[in-house]
């Protein structure tokens, strides 16, 4: 894998998310403050920085997960080409569609493994049943874990391990057809096998998807992100190619961040 250290961040490809003045608050408290940042097409992007610094924030407030958290507001733009995804007339399950989520600990549906896979699609979509066959085969194997389960598609999801959940869900988010990934923590609950499997993955994937990972590990984001964001106390503090955030940031709380001096 390589880091893509000659795009200036952002600027030369073109964005696929955008925010402009962003702030967020849970009530009273403000968790991000007049964030500025562009996320580019088909590049992966990690956002790092210590606990509680608003990583997960912004990327629930990307697909809205904030909605369902009645203290959360926001104010600034937050678009995905011309869609305001602040809005209240933004369709969010349509938004859901094109902006798909993992989380750190893989949540499969109780359902089979197919189920898992063709739930999303049979929301969205009016394709027959051999068509939905052919999507759910694409699914799994673009997520990389078609040949451990075609022979169990009828079986529970919950009877894989670990890593093969987090993929099963890669493939779930991955069959509605959006255009980007948000991904948080997506390794965080898995063994060292599991989480390179998932890192080649997300490196494969960014030729057809825009992706945001959030991730505690450095190594992790060094290995299979384009572009870094270092997030410290609700502010973005630096943004860069991976490389030069990782080897010569240009501020000193993200180098005291990346060599392990806080955090
Ligand atoms: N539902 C909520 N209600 C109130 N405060 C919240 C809520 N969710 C998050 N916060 C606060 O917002 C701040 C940012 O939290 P967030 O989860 O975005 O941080 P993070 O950088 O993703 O942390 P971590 O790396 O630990 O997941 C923290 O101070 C957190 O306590």
């Amino acid at each position: 894998m390589a880091n893509d250290a000659n795009q200036s961040p952002g600027e030369s490809a073109e964005a696929a998310i955008s925010t402009h003045n962003f702030n967020a608050w849970y009530g009273d408290f403000q968790a991000l403050h007049d964030l500025s940042l562009q996320i580019p097409r088909n590049r992966v992007t990690a956002f790092i920085g210590p606990s509680g610094c608003g990583k997960s924030t912004f990327l629930r407030w990307i697909n809205r997960m904030n909605d369902t958290v009645a203290i959360a507001r926001a104010s600034g733009s937050l678009q995905m080409g011309d869609l305001d995804l602040l809005s209240d007339r933004t369709d969010v399950v349509d938004l859901r569609r094109r902006i798909g989520i993992v989380f750190q600990k893989p949540n499969p549906f109780p359902k089979t493994i197919f189920e898992n896979v063709a739930f999303g699609p049979r929301l969205h979509m009016r394709i027959s049943r051999s068509e939905l066959e052919e999507l759910v085969e694409w699914a799994l194997r673009k997520a990389a874990v078609w040949n451990e389960v075609k022979d169990r598609l009828n079986g529970p999801a919950f009877g894989l391990s670990g890593g093969q959940q987090q993929r099963l869900c890669i493939a779930r988010a991955i069959a509605t057809g959006p255009e980007v990934l948000l991904m948080d923590e997506p390794c965080s609950a898995l063994d060292p096998a599991s989480t390179l499997a998932i890192e080649d993955l997300i490196y494969e994937l960014r030729e057809q998807y825009t992706i945001v990972i959030v991730t505690h590990n450095m190594q992790q984001a060094s290995r299979c992100s384009d572009q870094t964001a270092f997030f410290y106390e609700g502010k973005l503090i630096e943004l860069g190619s991976t490389s030069q955030v990782f080897t010569k940031p240009s501020n000193k709380q993200t180098e005291d961040y990346v060599s392990g001096k806080f955090g």
